[in-house]
């Protein structure tokens, strides 16, 4: 049997289950409660010179948020005198059924585009259409009736003006080579925040290499997918050379809950996005011994450090990680349980073993593969990465995490930001020392 079929047979397995949950426990269920769209409207924003411009019209909902407020905001900011009909309803398919696709095909069907999530498993589409929730990935949250559900891949993707890819890194270059046949000049944009495992490959290196002709992007930012359900008010970006896609995207999911910011770094946003995995494992496994927020503060800061300078290694510009995709994405990963890295952090901090975590978890966690890539790739370079390394030990060399959490706090004197005081040592002297397998002294 193929991995794929075995794959969509767990899947059926896990659907069933979540629906005997469902049914069984009906009255805990948020889902039984009548919910309202929060939006009644589309988009008001024109395709291109009004993409930025908040152009929604809210309706009131439950949630805690003061929500007249944002609707006088809203109203306020309507930039559109043509009224609730968008000019040009955009047609957008999302690859892969999980909590990201989800939630960001929802945000999208919300704002009056034409939006196909596209799931690979048959009786999911059914359940999502019957029920209108996706009650593996996302459980007890409406989607918007206006949602549409497609499993046939070509169905979902023919005719779109833009391709969302939010499958685990690990089935991207699959996706893309399925998707191949049927790409007439729709733009792509990968929500995947992960390295391809051996490759060492970006998603933006995979669609370079697999669809050399295709218009791209990467969205990336501080986006746990149950805060964008509950609208909690989040930001992202979209990263393109194109100025068209990038508008386009932000024309598609901006609204008053979820703003979409530019940038041209592509490497820079993708990146920001697969380290800070990492070091949410790390933090959540310092929070299973209990640390304070000095502790916190300086892994976090620390690790910035080095994602910028991983950054620089691969063409990155070190300024885009101070933005939302960088620290934005490092700070919402690092301190939440609903961050799924932060949570296998935490089990293997409490002594479980990585196996037992990740069957735990049973959703995407891309930092554990990560790990492996960057400690790899970057002893090959000879850069400087104590924080990965350190993790990596624990975690694959089964060494005792606090005794290489002390290692690191002994290491030598180093400069706090190196752009602005470069550290004493090169690059050379380092390597050698990592390479050495020797601390920093
Ligand atoms: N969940 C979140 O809050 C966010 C997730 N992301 C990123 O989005 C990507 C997807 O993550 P989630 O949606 O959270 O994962 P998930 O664990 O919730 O779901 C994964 C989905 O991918 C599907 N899938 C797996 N292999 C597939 C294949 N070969 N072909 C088609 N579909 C396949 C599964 O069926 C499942 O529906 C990851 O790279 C993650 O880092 C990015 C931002 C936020
Ligand atoms: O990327 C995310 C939030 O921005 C989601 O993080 P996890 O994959 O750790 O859940």
């Amino acid at each position: 049997m193929s991995a794929d079929k075995k794959n969509s047979e767990i899947e059926d397995k896990n659907m069933d289950q979540a629906e005997a949950i469902t049914n069984k426990d009906a009255t805990d269920d948020v889902e039984s409660e009548e919910e309202k769209p929060l939006f009644n409207s589309g988009i008001l924003a024109s395709l291109f010179d009004k993409a930025t411009k908040v152009g929604v019209k809210a309706k009131r909902d439950q949630s805690a948020l003061n929500t007249e407020e944002i609707e006088k905001k809203a109203r306020s900011n309507m930039s559109n005198p043509e009224g609730v009909t968008p000019p040009h309803q955009l047609r957008l398919a999302f690859l892969g059924g999980g909590s990201f696709g989800t939630a960001m095909s929802n945000l999208a069907a919300r704002n009056g585009c034409d939006s196909t999530l596209w799931v690979r498993n048959k009786r999911t589409v059914k359940s999502l259409q019957r029920s209108r929730v996706n009650k593996k990935y996302l459980p007890g949250y409406t989607l918007d009736e206006r949602l549409k559900y497609e499993h046939d891949l070509k169905a979902a993707v023919q005719d779109k003006d833009i391709i969302f890819v939010a499958v685990p890194s690990s089935a991207f270059r699959e996706t893309l080579r399925n998707i191949r046949p049927y790409l007439t000049g729709q733009s792509i944009v990968s929500l995947t925040k992960g390295m391809e495992k051996d490759t060492f490959s970006l998603m933006s290196d995979i669609i370079e290499q697999e669809l050399p002709e295709v218009n791209f992007g990467v969205m990336s930012g501080p986006n746990l997918a149950v805060e964008i359900m509950q609208n909690m008010p989040s930001a992202s970006v979209i990263a393109s050379d194109s100025e068209f896609l990038r508008h386009a995207v932000q024309s598609a999911l901006h609204s008053v809950f979820f703003r979409i910011f530019a940038s041209d770094d592509i490497k820079g946003v993708e990146l920001g996005g697969a380290l800070k995995n990492i070091y949410a494992i790390a933090m959540g496994m310092a929070a299973s011994y209990n640390v304070g927020e000095n502790t916190k503060a300086m892994l976090l800061t620390r690790a910035l450090a080095e994602m910028s300078r991983f950054g620089v290694a691969s063409g990155a510009n070190p300024l885009t990680f101070l933005g939302l995709s960088g620290v934005g994405d490092l700070y919402a990963t690092c301190s939440s349980e609903l961050s799924r890295n932060y949570r296998i952090g935490n089990m293997l901090g409490k002594g479980m073993s990585l196996e037992a975590a990740i069957k735990k978890l049973g959703q995407t966690a891309e930092g554990v593969n990560t790990i492996q890539q960057v400690h790899e790739k970057a002893m090959k370079l000879g850069i400087y990465m104590p924080i990965t390394h350190a993790l990596h030990a624990v975690i694959y060399d089964d060494q005792a995490a606090l005794g290489v959490a002390l290692h690191l706090m002994e290491s030598g004197f180093r400069s706090d930001v190196e752009f602005v005081m470069p550290h004493e040592y090169s690059n050379e002297a380092l390597n050698a020392k990592i390479t050495a397998g020797m601390p920093d002294k």
